[in-house]
């Protein structure tokens, strides 16, 4: 809140009260519906609804980029009648988002069948053709998605994730409930809420001046390397988990450090991506791998990070079995930090 205030009061008085107040009436609708069945159920009379088949998103292709078909509440009943199914159904949907017009956006999976769930899933390709397009792997559509409708796939895709995964009490063993928001699930035998989790995971580009330090998982396509990642241990706070993590994949000892930025990343589990630079002591650079979490690591310089992040398209193979640095899609925050690094080097800002 206090940046979208930051931004706007540089400009100009008049215009940070009008978004201010758009952003403080949006929130304050989301979190009604969110908290009241009621208004959530009437919120999806005329809301949107963006629709999944086993988590991947329904996309349609224009002009060789993905675009996101949304339904009306009326659409999808027809679609789930035709099918052989009733409108309960649309009570699986979760509550991802609104317009300023306040319009809720519900995202529903008609692929995941639980085992106690009385919905079967759709047949994904007679849906399909059905609706004119295709439900496509999120990670394959990155690079085609801008960032808005990237961020909202990936806020659908994690909470219908979530869901499908804690659909018992880890106390009773009994079927928990959802709201019809998709917020919470409570257990009705004892009232235990269960609210849809994130894990913090710290993220890193270490740098030794002049050289910033990349690393690759043996699971990364090929050439790919990227900032040093790790999941925050219990207890420990992000300053405890960079330097933790820096020395256990890498073994070298951070000096400093500087928070980015931080990214909510659904793959493969829900993650807060806390972003970071560091610095280590000047002549203290050797690198040991820890190959049990990394196939490799390495220095790499202004002049190669400048090139790879040049190149156009994600990952070229060449003839000669050789891959060429690659660096991680624009969506990612490893992205960002690397373009940050390399403009502290030079002092300019690079264009997206
Ligand atoms: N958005 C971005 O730019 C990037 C995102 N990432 C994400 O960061 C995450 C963490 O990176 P890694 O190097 O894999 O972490 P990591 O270095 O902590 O190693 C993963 C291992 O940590 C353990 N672990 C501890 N807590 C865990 C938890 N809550 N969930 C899963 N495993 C846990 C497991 O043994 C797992 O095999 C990955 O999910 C990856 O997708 C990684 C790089 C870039
Ligand atoms: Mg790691």
């Amino acid at each position: 809140m206090s940046l979208y205030c930051g931004i706007a009061c540089t400009r100009r008085n008049l215009w940070c009260s009008r978004l201010l107040s758009t952003y403080v009436t949006k929130t304050r609708y989301l979190f009604e519906l969110k908290e009241d069945d009621d208004a959530c159920k009437k919120a999806q009379q005329t809301g949107a609804f963006y629709l999944f088949h086993n988590l991947a998103p329904l996309l349609q292709t224009a002009d060789r980029r993905y675009t996101i078909p949304r339904f009306s509440l009326l659409e999808v009943e027809r679609l789930l009648h035709k099918f052989g199914q009733d409108a309960q159904r649309v009570e699986d949907s979760v509550l991802i988002g609104c317009s300023e017009l306040h319009e809720a956006w519900f995202a529903l999976d008609l692929g995941l069948n639980s085992s106690f769930s009385i919905h079967a899933s759709l047949p994904r390709s007679e849906v399909e053709t059905e609706l004119k397009g295709s439900f496509t792997e999120l990670r394959k559509a990155l690079f085609q998605l801008n960032s808005m409708d990237s961020s909202l796939l990936f806020t659908a895709q994690a909470l219908l994730r979530w869901h499908d995964g804690h659909q018992f009490c880890s106390k009773s063993g009994q079927p928990t409930k959802k709201n019809i928001a998709g917020s919470k699930r409570v257990c009705p035998s004892n009232n235990i809420i269960y609210y849809p989790q994130m894990a913090p995971v710290v993220i890193t580009l270490v740098s030794d001046g002049t050289r910033c330090l990349l690393a690759r998982q043996k699971s990364f396509p090929k050439g790919l390397y990227s900032a040093l990642a790790g999941f925050c241990d219990i207890g420990e706070n992000v300053e405890e988990a960079v330097q933790r993590e820096v020395a256990e994949e890498v073994g070298l000892e951070v000096e400093s450090m500087q928070y980015s930025a931080s990214q909510h990343w659904p793959f493969p589990n829900s993650s807060l991506m806390i972003a970071c630079h560091a610095a280590v002591k000047p002549g203290q650079t050797e690198i040991q791998v820890n190959l049990r979490e990394l196939e490799a690591a390495a220095w790499f310089s202004y002049e190669e990070i400048a090139t790879a992040l040049s190149r156009k398209g994600p990952y070229i193979q060449q003839q000669n079995e050789t891959f060429p640095l690659s660096l991680p899609p624009k969506l990612a925050i490893a992205h960002q930090l690397i373009k940050e690094w390399l403009e502290k080097q030079t002092g300019a800002s690079l264009s997206a």
